[in-house]
């Protein structure tokens, strides 16, 4: 069962080569979301993927993909859902980090007050690639003193070793190889 939703999911992901510079593959989260029943299943699969993790107290999503799952898994948890900005972006005080991802460099930030010290977060994205993202996401949360209990994406570019970045535990539902 769990399967099937994942092949429907996997069927429905695009791929676009040299996109959005030469030697690029994208791979496309967006037409999963054109078909209500494969989005569906999806929600699903993270859902599940969450609910195995004990003690999940808020869903930080990562912009600008993270957003489309983020909050549907923070209200099916009944959590608090927390964006983590590109820089500029989010009023207030805020932590700011830099990163370099697979095809460019940006900052991140997030509200200091958004989460608090200690709290189980749970960060989500739709893909990881060089790992950058993520890992600026894990090092905003440890400034503001957060536990990071699971960084789960959709797709993991596995050639390009960005879970070896990582410290906080790492799931992935689709693997991709080979670019
Ligand atoms: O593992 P990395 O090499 O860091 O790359 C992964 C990140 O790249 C993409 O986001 P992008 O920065 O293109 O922004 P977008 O979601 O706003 O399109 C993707 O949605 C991940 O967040
Ligand atoms: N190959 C890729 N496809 C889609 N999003 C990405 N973010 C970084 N690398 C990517």
């Amino acid at each position: 069962m769990a399967d099937d939703k994942l092949s429907r999911v996997r069927d429905a992901v695009g791929a676009h080569e040299g996109f959005p510079k030469p030697g690029i593959v994208f791979r496309d989260i967006f037409p999963v979301l054109r078909n209500p029943s494969v989005f569906n299943d999806l929600n699903d699969l993270i859902y599940e993927a969450a609910k195995a993790v004990p003690g999940v107290e808020c869903i930080v999503g990562l912009d600008s993909r993270g957003f489309l799952f983020g909050p549907i898994l923070a209200l099916k948890l009944n959590v608090p859902f927390v964006p983590v900005r590109k820089k500029g972006k989010l009023p207030g005080a805020v932590e700011r980090v830099s990163y370099t991802l697979e095809y460019g460099s940006d900052e991140f930030e997030v509200q200091k007050d958004s989460v608090s010290k200690g709290q189980k977060v749970l960060i989500i994205d739709d893909l990881l690639a060089t790992g950058g993202t993520m890992k600026a996401a894990c090092q905003l949360m440890e400034k503001l003193e957060a536990d990071v209990v699971l960084c789960l994406v959709i797709i993991e570019l596995t050639d390009l070793g960005g879970r070896k970045k990582l410290t906080a535990p790492f799931k992935t539902l689709l693997e991709y190889e080979g670019e």
